[in-house]
């Protein structure tokens, strides 16, 4: 159902000055940005408007008290938006495009939740490390002494190797191949494509590339059966991860139990959910230690503390929490661009909005989180750069639900703990053994493909003494 605040006149809502008849607000706005469109319009018509194209209409919020309220689980819960409804197509009624009503959302959040736990995380941490280790082997054997280094590529190749192998045991070979893996082109095409078809005016400019899309979706399946298939055949005793874990309670009839076709959605879920976001974040982190050189030598001090001056010291599991600034970078990144930028909720049943405007059951909003975390209570600057706003006297003064980069409630991220361990680890392993320069030409590109990623970024490496 769609929202209908404005007509049933529930509830006064700004729209864009410049709105046509029939096409609505399509002036200055483009549907490969969406996001950054909508930042905008949330700059000029305040925390909560209408965007409205060819009659399909969107009401989007960054107002802290509106995101607390529609965080109440007992009255609102998960919509899915009209991109993420656009998956379903790849992945089904995986935990993220599932309908929280389905029953192979209860089953699968049942089963993989507990190798989410904080500490789960240990069992990951010797593959991250692995991982990160190649991507400094690679780096290093480009030194000359410096060597130019395309974060955003680098980042999707490393997190796609750690969610391949801590997740499904399976590698994809990142750092032997000089182009990302294939799966990295069809799964990012595939994703542009659920964006486009989330808006009007991107259906119309689909055209010839549906037979492209048909081909994506087929391949990334194709890729799925054969990390499943891998495991079937294999003679070795199961590793533990989580697709043992769907496989299991498949063997042992537990009533959590997923079929065929749901491991399948379940693979392609974690796959694509277990890396494209965090390769923003930490290209988006990268991209701000290369422009604050007070920051980046503050967060080399702290990881030099922590893991000493050996510069192929590999890190314990406990020293990775430890690196509490290089956790202030990342969440502050996640700040500026959280890089999945927005989640819908709607209305469980007739309620009322700020005890004063009615929504009517099904009626949904999206949450605009860039917009929320640019929110007055951030303070006079929000656009400004500053890891210390995490520290955690300055977290304790401000409201709840003004920092949502994982979402709110029962589907919130469930591989949050999975992502903020990686991150912190990769950062401070590159921190530990590389400075780093960003060209100062640089401004700073943000594509949207359902995720944000800065693009054309690159930063020039330099092996620390
Ligand atoms: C910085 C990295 C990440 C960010 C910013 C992020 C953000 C989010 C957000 C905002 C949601 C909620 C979406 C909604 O309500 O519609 C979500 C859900 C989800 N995320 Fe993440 N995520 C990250 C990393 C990960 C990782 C590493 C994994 C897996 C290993 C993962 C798996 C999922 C899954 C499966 C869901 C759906 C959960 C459910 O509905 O039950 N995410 N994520």
């Amino acid at each position: 159902m769609s929202v209908d605040l404005l007509s049933t006149g529930q509830l006064d809502i700004p729209h864009p000055r410049r709105r046509l008849p029939v096409l609505g607000d399509v002036i200055g706005v483009n549907p490969r940005t969406p996001v950054q469109d909508s930042m905008r319009y949330a700059a000029e018509l305040g925390p909560i408007f209408e965007r409205k194209v060819l009659g399909t209409r969107f009401v989007l919020v960054s107002d802290p008290d509106i995101v607390a309220e529609l965080g109440d689980e007992t009255r609102f819960r998960k919509h899915l938006a009209p991109a993420v409804a656009a998956l379903r197509g790849i992945a089904g009624d995986g935990l993220f495009t599932a309908y929280s009503e389905e029953p192979n959302w209860r089953r699968g959040h049942e089963l993989l939740m507990p190798a989410f736990t904080k500490s789960a995380m240990r069992s990951y941490h010797e593959t991250m490390v692995d991982v990160a280790g190649e991507l400094t082997q690679h780096w290093d054997r480009r030194l000359e002494p410096t060597a130019r280094v395309d974060v955003s590529t680098d980042m999707t190749k490393l997190t796609l190797e750690t969610i391949g192998r801590a997740g499904f045991s399976y590698s994809f070979d990142s750092f032997e191949r000089d182009r990302p893996h294939p799966f990295v082109e069809a799964m990012v095409r595939a994703l542009s494509h659920a964006q486009l078809m989330a808006s009007p005016i991107g259906r119309l400019t689909l055209g010839r590339r549906r037979s492209q899309h048909e081909a994506d979706v087929a391949y990334l399946a194709e890729v799925v059966d054969e990390v499943i298939r891998s495991r079937r055949d294999s003679s070795e005793a199961p590793p533990e991860d989580l697709l043992e874990l769907m496989l299991r309670a498949e063997r042992e009839n537990d009533p959590n139990r997923i079929d065929e076709l749901a491991i399948r959605h379940q693979v392609i879920t974690f796959l694509v959910a277990g890396h494209e976001t965090t390769s923003g974040a930490l290209s988006f982190a990268l991209y701000y230690l290369s422009r604050h050189p007070e920051v980046l030598a503050e967060a080399q001090a702290e990881v030099d503390a922590v893991w000493g001056t050996e510069r192929d010291h590999r890190p314990a599991y406990e020293q990775v929490a430890k690196l509490r600034y290089v956790r202030r970078i990342l969440d502050e990144s996640l700040r500026l661009w959280p890089t999945a930028p927005a989640y819908a909720r709607e209305a469980r049943r007739d309620t009322t909005l700020l005890g004063r405007h009615r929504m009517s059951e099904g009626d949904w909003m999206l949450v605009l989180i860039p917009a929320l975390h640019r929110n007055p209570v951030w303070g006079p600057d929000p656009d400004r750069f500053d890891p210390d706003r995490f520290l955690p006297e300055r977290v304790r003064t401000r409201p709840a639900h003004v920092y949502k980069p994982f979402g709110t409630g029962e589907r919130a991220c469930i591989g949050r703990q999975f992502a903020l361990h990686e991150a912190v680890l990769v950062l401070g392993t590159v921190l530990h053994r590389y400075d780093i320069a960003g060209d100062p030409d640089y401004r700073l590109r943000v594509q949207e493909r359902l995720t944000l990623m800065p693009t054309r970024f690159d930063v020039t490496l330099t092996r620390r003494p």
